[in-house]
């Protein structure tokens, strides 16, 4: 067995990983790029997931020591013995059988066994309280076991961001016209604004302001709700009057489904991106370069909580703090001039880009995500 706890940690371990797809790509996204980081450091992973055909486009090419697994009902284990540390996302709910035969397991090596339930991305205080905080299990299958809630976050006292260690080397590397070309993205050194989004109320009139100009705009949008999004708005050409007047200045590319890596590509080759859900923030905070969020929804607008957490966090210049508010169709709380404003502000890049690169900077001074979990599998196990 392989201990060694320095910067680039390692255990030796056995991890199996559990994700269940609910909808769009955030659950998928983060414990595929989880398990990769894990492996890339010398772990052996079991991603478990119970739909993979996400990863087809997302990761084509698989990943060295990460064996994918289709988590089916009931779950096929014959032959497997478990892992060393089981690690749910996003509290997707095991299999009460697989929870046992972890038990027993690591009881009949006289080991305690971890169990890990990775959760959301969010900057809200609560997650600073409960990061870290152990549950025993008292009845039920996993009885003896003790789970542990690790908070992905954007303070030290979380479980920190996934950030691989090579990132800058690649980011330095990256050639855009080279990039774009290869992608066929016919780039006449116009602006780049990317468009990863669900359907923001909004996104008629952010067609309507960069087809306004001044400066010339290529708009490339992702596929899938995105495309499905533009599309719409496009069809509804009265909402869409300026788009044919002036429809030279902004020209609108769709693009296919990119690998991960690839849609790093896209944020580092843009010079503004928009950008939805929690792992595509999470990259545009590291690409350097201004960004616009649309949060995933909740029934109950615990949202929009979040959103004003993840703003302050930023500290967010008012007329980006409005950009959001409009874009996410939510009135500020905290901003009476915002909670008034229905227009888009017109765009303030370089401010914009300023407030992305000071947080950039701050977060790289914490570890990662995947140094942070290891270590507290160290301390754990
Ligand atoms: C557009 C694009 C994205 N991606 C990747 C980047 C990310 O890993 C992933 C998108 O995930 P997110 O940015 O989080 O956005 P999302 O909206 O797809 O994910 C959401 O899913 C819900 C189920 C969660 O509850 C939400 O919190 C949120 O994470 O897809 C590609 O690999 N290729 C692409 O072309």
């Amino acid at each position: 067995m392989r201990i060694v706890d320095n910067s680039g940690v390692t255990t030796g371990k056995l991890w199996d990983i559990f994700c269940r797809v609910i909808d769009n790509y955030g659950d998928i996204g983060v414990g595929w790029r989880l398990s990769v980081g894990l492996a890339a450091r010398g772990e052996r992973v079991r991603f478990w997931v119970d739909d993979t055909s996400a990863l087809a486009w997302m990761a084509p090419f698989g990943a060295p020591n990460v064996e994918i697994r289709h988590w089916t009902q009931p779950i096929q284990t014959e032959g497997l013995a478990p892992g060393d540390i089981l690690l749910e996302t996003f509290a997707c709910e095991l299999d009460p059988e697989f929870i046992a035969a972890y038990a027993d397991w690591t009881g009949a090596r006289g080991q305690k066994g971890l169990w890990i339930n990775l959760e959301y991305l969010s900057a809200e205080s609560y997650v600073e309280r409960n990061h870290g905080l152990p549950s025993p299990v008292m009845t039920g299958p996993g009885a003896g076991l003790c789970k542990y809630f690790f908070y992905p976050g954007f303070s030290v006292a979380t479980g920190g961001l996934l950030r691989e260690p090579d990132l800058a080397e690649r980011q330095a590397s990256f050639e855009r016209a080279d990039w774009l070309q290869q992608r066929g993205v016919n780039w006449q050194g116009e602006r780049l604004v990317s468009l990863f989004c669900y359907e923001p109320p909004a996104l008629a009139d952010l067609l309507d302001q960069l087809a306004a100009g001044p400066q010339a705009t290529q708009l490339l949008v992702t596929a899938g709700r995105a495309t499905a999004a533009v599309t719409a708005c496009i069809l509804n050409k009265t909402r869409l009057k300026p788009l044919w007047n002036k429809r030279e200045l902004l020209s609108i590319s769709y693009l296919p489904a990119l690998t991960q890596d690839d849609y790093d590509h896209l944020l580092w080759a843009c010079d503004l991106n928009f950008v939805r859900g929690e792992d595509s923030l999470v990259r545009a905070l590291w690409a350097n370069k201004p960004f616009v969020w649309q949060i995933y929804p909740q029934h109950d607008d615990a949202h929009h909580r979040k959103l004003e957490a993840f703003l302050a966090m930023l500290d967010a210049p008012p007329s980006l703090r409005a950009f959001h508010m409009i874009w996410n169709g939510v009135n500020s709380h905290t901003d009476s001039k915002a909670s008034q404003q229905t227009q888009l502000p017109a765009l303030a890049l370089d401010s914009w880009r300023q407030v992305v690169v000071r947080a950039g900077q701050q977060l790289r001074q914490q570890d990662d995500l995947v140094t942070q979990i290891m270590r507290f599998a160290l301390k754990n196990l």
